[in-house]
C-alpha cells in the first residue's frame, strides 16, 4: 500500500517500512550514493540510495534518468534536520517506472518560457499550491451557495447578444449566422429565478480585452449569483458573507500552501464584515485627495484602482456609480436617476476589481427607455425585455471574478498565475 509524502512527514513513521511513488524533483550522486529528492501531490521528502542496497543495475539506470522520472520507492523512514522537508527515506528498493531525459524547465525560468512549458510547470511547487488554493476556493463557493438556498443552474456559452457591451465580445461562425461567446450568465440566470428565485452558476466567461494588465484574461472563471425580490444592499451583504467564508476556508485548509507562496497572512486574518461601503463620488473625493488623477464620471481603471485599494486593508463596496458608465440593465436609483444602484467589490493591497453587480431594471418602460438610450434593439433581447413582461419583480446579482480572486487571496503578482492555462491577447496554447 501506498502513502501519500505528506503523510510519512511525521515522528510516528521514524523506523516504520513504507512504500512511497512520485516523480524525481532533484538529484545528486555522491560516489555510491544518490540523493533524490521525490516528489507527489502532497509534498517532497528525500530519499537516500546506496549502490549496495539496491544493486548495480538499477544504481546504473537511477544514475542515468534525469528528473520528473516517475518512481516507486521502498524505504524506511528516519528523522533528518538537514532534508527539506525533516525527514527522510532509507531506501531499499526502487522500480523506475517512467525515465524523463532532459526535462526542459531548468535553469530558464523566464515568464514565457513557463507560460509555454505551463503543462509542464503545473508540476512545479509553486502551482501546485496555487492549485489547492484555487480547488479550495471553488469548493467554498459551491458550499456557500448551496449552504444557502441557491440553486445551481447552467446557461449556454453560444449566445446572441452582449450583456457588458460589444467592444468585448467574442464573435464565433454559427452554421452561417453570428454567435458570440458568453460574457457572463447575468440575463440568463434573471430568467431562472422566476422558477428558482436564488440561482448561481461557476462558469467561463469571455472578454476579447486588449488591455495587458495584470488582471485582465480573454477567459476567466465567473462566479454569479442572482436573487429574486433582493436590492442592492440585500445582494452585496450576501457577497461579503461569500467572501469571509471562502478566505476562511483557504485560512483553514491552505495556510501551508499560502506561507509556500509567501503570502502575508495578517490582512486576509483580520478580515471581518462589513466590508468598507463609499459612493463613487466619495470615492472619486478620496483618489483626488490622495493624489490619484481622476475626475467624476471617469471609470475606475486597473491602475486606479491600484492606487485607491493600496490604501485600504480590507475590501470596498464602491455603489452609485454614474448611470453613464455601467450597462444598460443597471437600475437607476429613484431618488437620483443619474446614479444607478450598482456596486463593484474591489480587493486591498492594490488588487481592485474582484466583483461586478447591482439591482436589475424590472419595470419594463424603463428597460425599454434604457436599451434605446443605449442604441440596443430590443428585438435583440426579447426574452431578456419578456421578464419585465410577466410578473417582473426587483431582483439583484452579481459576478465573481475567481481567477483574480484566487490572485488576492495567493497574493500574486499576476492573475496568469491564478488560473492553470491563462488565455490573453496574445495566448491560446498550451
Ligand atoms: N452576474 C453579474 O452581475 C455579472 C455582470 N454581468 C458582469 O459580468 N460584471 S463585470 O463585467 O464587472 O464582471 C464581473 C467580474 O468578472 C471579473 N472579470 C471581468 N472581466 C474580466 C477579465 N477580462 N479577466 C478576468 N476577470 C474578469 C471581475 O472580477 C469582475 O468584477
Ligand atoms: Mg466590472
Amino acid at each position: 500500500m501506498f502513502h501519500h509524502i505528506s503523510e510519512v512527514l511525521s515522528d510516528n513513521f521514524i523506523g516504520k517500512e513504507v512504500a512511497l511513488r512520485g516523480w524525481i524533483y532533484r538529484k545528486r550522486r555522491m560516489g555510491k550514493i544518490i540523493f533524490v529528492v521525490l516528489r507527489d501531490s502532497s509534498d517532497i521528502i528525500q530519499c537516500v540510495i546506496e549502490k549496495k542496497k539496491i544493486g548495480n543495475e538499477k544504481f546504473k539506470e537511477l544514475d542515468k534518468v534525469g528528473v520528473e522520472s516517475s518512481l516507486e520507492i521502498n524505504g524506511v523512514i528516519r528523522k533528518e534536520e538537514r532534508a527539506p522537508t525533516g525527514y527522510e527515506v532509507d531506501v531499499k528498493d526502487i522500480n523506475i517506472i517512467g525515465p524523463s531525459y532532459l526535462f526542459p524547465i531548468t535553469k530558464d525560468k523566464s515568464d514565457e518560457f513557463l507560460l509555454d512549458n505551463r503543462h509542464l510547470w503545473l508540476r512545479s511547487r509553486e502551482m501546485n499550491a496555487i492549485l489547492k488554493i484555487r480547488h479550495t476556493v471553488f469548493g467554498a463557493i459551491h458550499e456557500f451557495f448551496r449552504e444557502n438556498g441557491y440553486y445551481e443552474v447552467q446557461g449556454p456559452i453560444f449566445v446572441t447578444g452582449a450583456v457588458e457591451g460589444g467592444s468585448t465580445l467574442f464573435e464565433v461562425p454559427y452554421f452561417g449566422k453570428k454567435a458570440y461567446l458568453s460574457q457572463s450568465a447575468q440575463f440568463y440566470l434573471e430568467t431562472f429565478i422566476f422558477s428558482l428565485e436564488r440561482v448561481y452558476t461557476i462558469a467561463p466567461s469571455f472578454r476579447a480585452e486588449k488591455s495587458r494588465t495584470r488582471r485582465h484574461l480573454t477567459e476567466y472563471w465567473h462566479a454569479e449569483g442572482e436573487v429574486a425580490w433582493y436590492h442592492n444592499e440585500d445582494m452585496m451583504r450576501d457577497e461579503e458573507e461569500l467572501i469571509m467564508h471562502i478566505v476562511q476556508k483557504v485560512l483553514e485548509e491552505r495556510e501551508k500552501e499560502l506561507k509556500f507562496l509567501n503570502r502575508d497572512l495578517e490582512i486576509l486574518k483580520n478580515l471581518e464584515k462589513p466590508f468598507i461601503r463609499m459612493k463613487y463620488e466619495e470615492l472619486i473625493e478620496f483618489a483626488q485627495e490622495n493624489g490619484i488623477n481622476i475626475e467624476y464620471g471617469d471609470d475606475l481603471g486597473a491602475d486606479e484602482e491600484t492606487a485607491i485599494t493600496k490604501k485600504f486593508d480590507k475590501p470596498i463596496f464602491v455603489t452609485h456609480y454614474p448611470i453613464e458608465i455601467k450597462p444598460f440593465y443597471h437600475r437607476p436609483d429613484p431618488d437620483n436617476p443619474k446614479v444607478v444602484l450598482c456596486h463593484d467589490l474591489l480587493a486591498p493591497e492594490g488588487y481592485g476589481e474582484i466583483i461586478g453587480g447591482g439591482e436589475r431594471i424590472y419595470k419594463l418602460d424603463v428597460l425599454l427607455r434604457r436599451m434605446e438610450e443605449e442604441g440596443l434593439n430590443p428585438e435583440d433581447y426579447y426574452w431578456y425585455v419578456d421578464l419585465r413582461k410577466y410578473g417582473s419583480i426587483p431582483h439583484s446579482g452579481f459576478g465573481l471574478g475567481v481567477d483574480r480572486l484566487v490572485w488576492w487571496l495567493a497574493g500574486l503578482s499576476h492573475i496568469k498565475y491564478a488560473i492553470p492555462y491563462p488565455r490573453t491577447i496574445r495566448r491560446t496554447k498550451p
